[in-house]
């Protein structure tokens, strides 16, 4: 009898990187709206009359719903009990009823005047929608990891998760290049205008994901034999699980790691824009295209990394070399004299080299401590302790700038607004960046305790 050997999907280098552009493409639409609003803060002012205060709480909101209703973890409990493609579909339709909403706030008038809670009303939809935005896109990159491993494990998978972060680092660049420009095309500005653009990509990521969910079921198909030995051999995921990833020391390290340096990198971000008009005197109409740089450069190097760490290990160092050159930066641009665009530029260049070291070696580590079948919990256990920093922080700068910063006031766009001394918060940030290095240093203690096999190469044989 002639045996054949069935192949998994998986096997097909054409299929499974087709699975991961379509996957990535939502994504990318996801981060463009996260950062959409980020470079017109001096518009929302003159627009909406939203303060710097006001833009912190709007930024804190990505983690209202995420963080206190713990909706990330609900979401990574879902997919380890659901699969992927019931929670990637849901989480995909919660960024578009998101955005949606989030359009509505900031487009119409009929909130005019009126306060909610304390805020105006404006404000108030538009975090709403941003809340209900910030639950679809972190349930839906949890997803996105597992999908990754999935198609991935044994393959080059650091190289597919640096290639998923370099596609929605092209989301963020054009949020922060193009949004300015868009919102005033047509000789009218118009804040929404952006969002708007945001809402009808996502819809077309929509349509993208339930494409990829036809791809998951045939490999599922192809590997139907595997998974049933799988999971006979294997039980199903457990709610005490919870438990035995939060015993796991390695599991916190990286996960203090990811809120440290990433509090340090995307808060930073939201402000960068206004850093550049405020300390280097760049014009607000392109100040955007300096902080756009850091995704930009992300967009090369987050894959090459991945590359090395796939082929060579060493992921542990890796994330060490990061949080180094983390702090350098932060602390160069807290340094009053360093006030030419061209020093802010070199600096984001390098801060872009450190935020493509850290995520290319600490995605692919996570499944190097827990198992497959826990995975979609531990990472979104990393993304909630992680949102607290993006939640909280940027309300911190926000009300650091408000409360210590101001330092006159100027005239942009017609109107009068605040401007700002960066030093107290570039400061904060340089202390994210200190205590991340000491995490990354236990992390590669207790890999070398443990032997997880962080600074092995991930491509099997
Ligand atoms: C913001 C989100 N929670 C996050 O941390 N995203 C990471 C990418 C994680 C994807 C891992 N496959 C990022 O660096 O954007």
């Amino acid at each position: 009898m002639v045996e054949t050997v069935r192949k998994s999907l998986r096997d097909s280098a054409a299929a499974r990187w087709t699975a991961l552009l379509i996957v990535s493409f939502t994504m990318m639409c996801g981060y463009f709206l996260t950062d959409v609003l980020s470079p017109i803060v001096g518009l929302l002012e003159s627009q909406l009359n939203w303060t710097r205060a006001d833009y912190g709480v709007y930024t804190s909101s990505y983690g209202w719903f995420n963080v206190f209703l713990v909706m990330l973890i609900l979401g990574g409990i879902i997919l380890d009990k659901l699969g992927i493609r019931i929670t990637g579909l849901g989480a995909t339709a919660l960024m578009v009823i998101g955005t949606a909403i989030k359009y509505w706030a900031v487009s119409t008038h009929v909130l005019d005047g009126e306060t909610i809670m304390g805020l105006n009303a404006q404000l108030f939809w538009a975090c709403i929608g941003f809340a209900v935005f910030a639950v679809g896109v972190e349930v839906a990159g949890i997803t996105v990891s597992k999908i990754i491993v999935k198609w991935f494990k044994g393959k080059e998978m650091a190289t597919a998760m640096g290639m998923q972060v370099a596609l929605a680092r092209v989301g963020t660049a054009f949020a922060l290049g193009f949004s300015v420009p868009i919102a005033r095309a047509l000789g009218v500005i118009d804040v929404s205008r952006p969002v708007l653009v945001a809402l009808i990509g996502l819809c077309i990521g929509l349509i993208a994901f339930i494409v990829y969910m036809v791809m998951d079921k045939k490999l599922d198909a192809s590997e139907a034999n595997d998974v049933q030995a799988e999971i006979s051999h294997e039980d199903e995921f457990k709610i005490s699980d919870i438990g035995k990833i939060l015993t796991n020391k390695g599991w916190w390290y990286i996960a203090i790691l990811c809120v440290l340096f990433y509090s340090a990198v995307f808060p930073f971000l939201k402000y960068a824009t206004d850093l550049m008009v405020n300390k280097f005197g760049v014009d607000q109409n392109i100040a955007g295209l300096i902080p756009m740089l850091l995704p930009f450069g992300n967009i090369l190097l987050t894959p090459l990394f991945g590359g090395i760490y796939d082929r060579k290990g060493k992921g542990a160092s890796i994330m060490i070399i990061g949080s180094l050159l983390l702090i350098v930066v932060h602390a160069l641009f807290s340094v009053q004299m360093l006030n030419n665009w061209i020093i802010a530029m070199i600096l984001v260049i390098i801060l872009g080299v450190a935020f493509s070291l850290v995520p290319s070696a600490m995605w692919p580590s996570v499944p190097k401590i827990v198992p497959e079948k826990r995975l979609g919990t531990a990472y979104s256990l990393i993304f909630w302790v992680q949102n607290w920093g993006l939640m909280g922080v940027p309300l911190l700068i926000g009300w650091v700038l408000e409360k210590y910063c101001i330092t006159g006031q100027t005239m942009r766009d017609g109107m009068m607004v605040n401007t700002y001394d960066y030093t107290l918060p570039m400061l904060i940030f340089t202390g994210f960046g200190l205590l991340a290095l000491v995490f990354a240093f236990l992390l590669k203690a207790e890999d070398k305790k443990k032997g997880y096999g962080l600074e092995s190469p991930n491509i099997e044989g």
